[in-house]
């Protein structure tokens, strides 16, 4: 057992300009093998209120694909663009997971597909879904949010949905396996019952899979091989909604949360959590601009976390910060 650092305190790095880099709605963030941040983001598409009808499909078919490039390889230190690719694709980018051998594996919400796609390689190597079609059942999304690749056994688990409640595993060429979860029956959510299932991250040292179950602001944790629930984090700080998960080994378990309900005043903020015993370690805002719609957060090995804000348009890069420390 990784003996936790108690006293590490995050500070958002001020050197880093990725906060200014010019992109769209930041919808996912993710660290490639080579340690380069990559971002997900729409250019110019927006998701409001009119761009789903009331039976989840996407009205704004006509405009087409976004054209610029939505997935940018950024360099950690100096934020320039290393890399840009995923132009003409997708609609409405969601989540952004990254494979150890360095595949992409995406969401779009208004295609209600996930793709895999090659960093080096244009034409996607796996799509699930079908274009445009939300549904229900074992070839059909409803806005799909998120992947998590199990590094273990290259099995894929993809959090279905804003208008689903569920978790799908699948094989590693895409053959489904299994699922779980329901919708949440009544104000008090059990175990296993979703109200937006938003974000994923595997918890690879000890097989588990922990989701950010959003509007009823709480993070669960389940066995990866059967679904079997194994614990809930929930804080009175997170507020209303947990938006995003991200786990770097060493025992620290990251989370963003969304705006309070209304008159409430719980800060919009970045969370460090004691995985094992999920206490708030640390709590983090940025020092330049603001969080408005924290959407996805992404840790590194080294201890540095990185935030994207689908209101805001940006992306910030926080350092534990080398705050001295009495030695006694
Ligand atoms: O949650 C929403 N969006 C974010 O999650 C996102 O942009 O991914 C949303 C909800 C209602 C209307 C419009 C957008």
């Amino acid at each position: 057992e990784e003996v936790l650092n108690q006293d590490v305190h995050l500070e958002e790095d001020t050197d880093w300009p990725g906060v200014n880099l010019k992109v769209g709605q930041v919808s996912g963030l993710a660290l490639d093998p080579k340690n380069n941040l990559v971002i997900f983001h729409r250019g110019d598409h927006v998701w409001d209120e009119n761009s789903f009808d009331r039976n989840f499909v996407y009205q704004q078919r006509g405009i087409g694909p976004i054209q610029e490039s939505t997935i940018l390889v950024v360099d950690p230190n100096t934020s320039k663009v290393l890399k840009s690719t995923g132009q003409n694709l997708f609609f409405l980018p969601h989540g952004l997971t990254i494979d150890r051998d360095g595949n992409y594996w995406v969401t779009d919400v208004a295609l209600h597909q996930v793709f895999k796609v090659g960093a080096e390689k244009e034409t996607p190597l796996l799509v699930l879904g079908r274009a445009f079609q939300p549904g229900s059942d074992r070839k059909h999304f409803c806005q799909p949010t998120d992947v998590a690749v199990d590094p273990i056994t290259g099995n894929f688990f993809v959090a279905d949905g804003y208008c689903n409640s569920r978790i799908m595993q699948f094989s590693p060429n895409g053959m489904f396996i299994m699922q779980w979860g329901e919708e949440t029956s009544s104000n008090l959510p059990r175990p296993g019952q979703f109200r937006i299932p938003h974000s994923l991250t595997m918890i690879s040292d000890q097989g588990q899979l922990c989701v950010a179950d959003r509007e009823n602001g709480r993070i669960q944790c389940f066995h990866a091989k059967t679904g079997e629930f194994v614990k809930q984090i929930k804080h009175q700080e997170f507020g209303r909604e947990v938006f995003a998960v991200s786990y770097a080994p060493g025992g620290v378990l990251y989370a963003v949360n969304g705006k309070p309900y209304y008159g409430d005043s719980t800060p919009v903020q970045g969370f460090m959590l004691n995985f094992s015993n999920g206490d708030i370690l640390d709590t983090f805002i940025p020092a330049r601009k603001n969080f408005e719609m924290p959407h996805d957060i992404a840790a590194g090995d080294d201890g540095t976390v990185y935030v994207g804000d689908a209101h805001a348009n940006a992306v910030w890069k926080f350092s534990p910060s080398k705050a001295e420390h009495r030695s006694v």
